[in-house]
Formats: structure tokens, C-alpha cells, sequence
């Protein structure tokens, strides 16, 4: 495997909170990965620390085998496209996507063309007059087109209608097989995104309590149901990820079931269901589906 990005003890510290908590990760070159967490988990300051736009207190970062601080060949590979980007304000949307390709060396001005197209932005309008989705849509157009060989994109999806959002994800996948890159995506839309990841993270109060393949996440917990006294019967000593229940009916999520704990499970009677990738992060993070959804 070739790491595109490392880094060891990774820490960030304002004052007497800790952002980033002791990070060690690698990111594996030319595949997607899922930046998840709640609000606040620390998600957006270690894009920044791996951007070089933010100094770490402790710890090390290396991408593309240097530190990002402050080194041009490095940055030149890298596009960090954040929800909270500002452009010139009096700029027309033309000026801003005729900027990008001195920044970004990759930049595909077909593709660019394309995407304006799909995403209908009004290249002669002012920064200033654009709508919220629109706004995020020239984000969208640059993270895309630049096909910076390491992609950030923090939640780039505010005020993008669910139309908008697919198309967002259609073509970044499209373009992703035939233009393979690293890109991390963070954002809360788990589900939505869930078909797209390869490699999940997830951060939790600034550590890190998820870090593996998406196929072996799917694969990782299961949600029990039945009546109390079998399910809890059947779950004995397992780790339980979750647990719900209303009158004497129970539904317990519990980490991997062999084959034949499922044939136990079923002769039982007891209900199998999978577990989603947000219902799989919800419960790591401990919170409620609902608490989650209302963040997001
Ligand atoms: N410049 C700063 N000074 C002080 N605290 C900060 C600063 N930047 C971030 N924080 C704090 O660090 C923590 C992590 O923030 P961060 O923006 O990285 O979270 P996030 O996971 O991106 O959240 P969200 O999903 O809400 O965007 C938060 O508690 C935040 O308030």
C-alpha cells in the first residue's frame, strides 16, 4: 500500500481543548474516504492540519511523504474545498473557475465546463448574488475539475438540493474511475455517501474510533430483534454496540455474527437486520439516530 498521507500522535490543542487528540492515521492513495463524526468531533481542524493550514501542538504530519506546512510542491497536489470558503465577493463565477487552474495544475477545463453545465451556475454572476447551493456548487466545480491528486471536501454540500447532491456524487465517482485520486469527503450525510466510501474514518471528540475498510464496516454489526428474553439470551456476553427496546421486545446491535450464530439466531426466532453505515457510526459515537440526524 502507498500512503498519501501520515501521520503519528497528530494533536491540536486550543487552549485547554484538545481539537485533535493524538491521530494516527495513514490514508491509502487513490481511494475514497469517509471523514465522519458529530459536530465539533474535530473533523474539519485535522483537514486543516493536513492542508498545512493549521500548525499542529505535537505529533507529525507527512503527505506525500514532507511536512504540508508552507511547501508549495506539496500544496500544488492538494485541494481542500471547505463549506466556509470565501472568494472575492465583486467576482463574477467566471473570474473564480478562471483563477483555480493557476492553483490547481490538474485542472480539466472540459470537465470544469461540463460541471457548470450540470450544476447551472451563472458564470457572469457576482460571487455576492449567489444563492447558498450555488455558492457550494462552485466549491463542487473546483474540487472536481482540479483533480488535485488529494481532494478534501469538508461537507461541500450545504444548500445543494438532493438533485444537485447526486449529481455531485455521479460525477465525482464517474470521474474518479477514470481519473483515480485520494479524496476525503467529510460530511454528515452518512447514507447518502455510504455506496461512494471505500475507507471510513470516524472521530469522536477528536480521537479516532473508527479506521477500516467500508466493506468490513457493513459486514460488522447486526441488529437483533425479538422478545426480550431470547434476544437477551442469544446476545449473552457479545459486545453490544446498541440497545432499544418497548415492552417485552428488544433490538440489540452487536458486532460481527458468524454463519452459524445467524442459523442460531434465526432457529430461535429472532429477527436479523443489517446495519447501516449511519446507524453503525450513531451508535459509536453515542448518540441517537435522531440527536445525529438533527446535526446534520
Ligand atoms: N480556532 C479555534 N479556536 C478554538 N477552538 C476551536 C478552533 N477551531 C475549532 N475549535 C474547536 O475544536 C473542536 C473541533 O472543531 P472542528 O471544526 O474541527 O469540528 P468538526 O468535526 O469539523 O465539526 P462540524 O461537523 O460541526 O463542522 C470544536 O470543539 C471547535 O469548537
Amino acid at each position: 500500500m502507498t500512503a498519501v498521507v501520515r501521520t503519528r500522535g497528530l494533536t491540536r490543542e486550543y487552549k485547554e481543548l484538545t481539537a485533535v487528540d493524538d491521530v494516527t492515521i495513514e490514508l491509502e492513495e487513490n481511494r475514497i474516504h469517509g471523514l465522519l463524526g458529530r459536530n465539533g468531533a474535530g473533523k474539519t481542524t485535522l483537514m486543516s492540519l493536513l492542508t498545512g493550514q493549521e500548525f499542529a501542538t505535537r505529533g507529525e504530519i507527512q503527505v506525500f511523504g514532507q511536512d504540508p506546512v508552507e511547501n508549495a510542491a506539496v500544496l500544488s497536489q492538494v485541494s481542500f474545498i471547505r463549506e466556509s470558503q470565501r472568494y472575492p465577493e465583486d467576482f463574477q463565477v467566471r473570474h473564480v473557475l478562471g483563477t483555480a487552474p493557476r492553483f490547481l495544475p490538474h485542472w480539466d477545463q472540459a470537465f470544469a465546463d461540463r460541471l457548470v453545465a450540470d450544476f447551472r451556475l451563472p458564470l457572469k454572476r457576482r460571487i455576492k448574488k449567489l444563492s447558498r447551493g450555488q455558492l457550494s456548487a462552485v466549491g463542487v466545480v473546483i474540487g472536481l475539475a482540479g483533480r488535485a491528486p488529494l481532494t478534501f471536501f469538508d461537507e461541500p454540500y450545504l444548500g445543494l438540493d438532493a438533485v444537485a447532491r447526486q449529481l455531485f456524487y455521479d460525477r465525482l465517482l464517474e470521474d474518479y474511475s477514470e481519473n483515480p485520486r485520494t479524496i476525503v469527503l467529510s460530511t454528515h450525510l452518512i447514507d447518502e455517501v455510504a455506496q461512494l466510501l471505500e475507507h471510513v474514518i470516524v472521530i469522536d471528540e477528536g480521537r479516532i474510533v473508527v479506521d477500516e475498510e467500508a466493506d468490513a464496516l457493513r459486514g460488522s454489526a447486526t441488529t437483533v430483534v425479538g422478545r426480550r428474553a431470547d434476544v437477551d439470551a442469544f446476545v449473552g456476553a457479545r459486545e453490544v454496540l446498541g440497545r432499544e427496546g418497548i415492552g417485552g421486545l428488544a433490538s440489540v446491535t452487536v458486532a460481527g455474527l458468524s454463519p452459524d450464530e445467524r442459523r442460531a439466531a434465526t432457529a430461535a426466532g429472532l429477527e436479523l437486520a443489517p446495519v447501516s453505515l449511519q446507524q453503525l457510526v450513531v451508535r459509536l459515537t453515542g448518540t441517537t439516530d435522531t440527536e445525529f440526524e438533527k446535526s446534520a
